[in-house]
């Protein structure tokens, strides 16, 4: 198997994490919980920021982009290809949460600039943390932001390790740029895909 991972629901919530630690653990696992949670919880107030940042640079409050969501954490592990061959780990794809955070121990991922034209992120130091735009702040931002086409490729003889968080909306709802509409009136012309 190339690829393995789980994912840990609501994990910026102390007690989802330790259902989930018992579920797996019936004695339990503090060290486990408590690592998870820890990271969770600074993974979104990461994501938090960054919201910050886009709403900033928009010129628009705080709050106009205020989506009720959880926080889902998966981690994963690609093993490997066979000696000289250049693998692929994950299929090509956009995120359909509101964004993700992902961070990874060896290079691997790579984002579709131009058609069928792929970078890999490289020289990544360990504590960075790459966001990408999911499909619904694409309709948030009326086009504006563009969700990446990403994947991952493996090559080399090292497994990789990625940890991801992705910020899930509560429930199934229309977004649309709505009232908002006006105020990115005044704003460059939206991107066209
Ligand atoms: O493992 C990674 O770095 C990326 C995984 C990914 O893109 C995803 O799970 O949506
Ligand atoms: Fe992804």
């Amino acid at each position: 198997m190339l690829y393995e991972g789980f994912g840990v629901a609501d994990a910026s919530n102390y007690d989802s994490v330790n259902n989930f630690a018992q579920l797996m653990w019936p004695n339990g696992q503090p060290r486990f919980t408590d690592t998870i949670h820890t990271l969770a919880t600074q993974m979104e107030e990461l994501n938090k920021l960054i919201w910050l940042m886009l709403t900033d640079s928009y010129g628009l409050q705080e709050d106009s982009l205020k989506m009720n969501y959880k926080t889902l954490v998966r981690m994963m592990k690609y093993l490997a290809p066979r000696p000289g061959e250049y693998e692929r780990g994950f299929f090509a794809h956009t995120d359909k949460p509101i964004s993700t955070l992902i961070c990874e121990d060896k290079s691997g991922l790579e984002i579709e600039v131009n058609n069928d034209q792929w970078i890999k992120l490289t020289n990544l130091s360990p504590s960075s943390f790459v966001f990408i735009v999911g499909d619904p702040l694409k309709a948030w931002s009326n086009g504006r932001l563009k969700p990446v086409n990403h994947r991952v490729m493996m090559s080399g003889d090292k497994d990789r390790y990625s940890i991801a968080a992705f910020i899930i909306p509560n429930e199934a709802k229309h977004i649309d740029s709505g009232e908002l509409l006006h105020a990115y009136a005044s704003l460059s012309p939206p991107v066209s895909n």
